[in-house]
């Protein structure tokens, strides 16, 4: 099994606050990871330090080592730009710009330098259907993404993050702000872009990570608890803490 991403001894601070400690793990290539936990216990924090999206608050101190493809990310000749096309992001609730469906998707390939307008059409369309929206917006490319349902914006986000061509998704509670039908869309193509990328999934709903996920990280006040194949550990978790959580009996 090929590792995209090794996390080593990653601590990370807030202030005075710590909020990862010593955090280790291996992403697998190609699957859906599940980052689950109550509130505060640093998922999003963990998602976020992998595509150096922390690095703009002031007071933050990282140490240890988040590699991506063998590189480290915290050294000094990362282009964060290009980290972040690599590594891409989808928020807990969609946040197309304003402006047409269209311009949303070529967003990220004009900023990377592509101007052709054949190689544009082309790649808007690829991605509205690699994230199954293209049938339902085809007709109103032109049309302000706004206007779309909240389910339809959030696709379309999916769609805006794989215009770059990405290696790794990130997705923090992607579904949390959806209807149960626009969350199983989601979900259903979650489980369709593994296919061709590495998921990191941070969820509040337990179901959801049984669901889509292929392993599960669980995270209590800034350390990883428990990590592994997620049939595994809902069936048999190896920590009492683990297994109070999942079973509901905290969080
Ligand atoms: N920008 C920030 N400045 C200071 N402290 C922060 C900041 N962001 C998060 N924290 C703190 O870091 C800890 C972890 O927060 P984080 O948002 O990563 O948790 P989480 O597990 O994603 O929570 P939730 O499930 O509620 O989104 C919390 O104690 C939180 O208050």
């Amino acid at each position: 099994m090929n590792h995209v991403m090794t996390v080593k001894e990653l601590c990370l601070w807030y202030g005075s606050t710590q909020a990862l400690k010593d955090i280790n793990i291996e992403i697998e290539e190609r699957s859906i990871t599940a980052l689950i936990g109550p509130s505060g216990c640093g998922k999003s924090t963990f998602l976020k330090s992998l595509n150096r999206m922390n690095d703009l608050i002031n007071g933050v101190r990282i140490t240890g080592e988040v590699c991506y493809r063998n590189q480290n990310i915290f050294d000094k000749d990362v282009d964060v730009n290009e980290l972040r096309r690599s590594i891409g992001m989808v928020f807990q609730k969609p946040n197309p710009f304003p402006m047409s469906i269209y311009d949303n998707i070529a967003y990220g390939p004009r900023t990377h330098g592509i101007k052709n307008k054949a190689k544009l059409d082309d790649i808007v369309e690829h991605s509205l259907r690699g994230a199954a929206i293209w049938e339902e917006v085809k007709d109103r490319l032109k049309k302000s993404a706004l206007g779309l349902s909240g389910g339809q914006q959030q696709r379309l986000c999916i769609a805006r993050a794989l215009a770059v061509e990405p290696d790794v998704l990130l997705m923090d509670e992607p579904t949390s702000a959806l209807d149960p039908i626009s969350t199983s869309k989601i979900e259903e193509l979650a489980m369709e872009l593994k296919n061709k990328y590495t998921i990191i999934i941070v969820t509040h709903n337990m179901q959801q990570a049984v669901r889509i996920s292929d392993n599960t990280a669980f995270f209590l006040l800034g350390d990883l608890i428990e990590y592994g194949n997620t049939e595994k550990m809902f069936e048999q978790p190896k920590d009492k803490r683990t297994e109070d959580y999942i079973t509901g009996r905290f969080g």
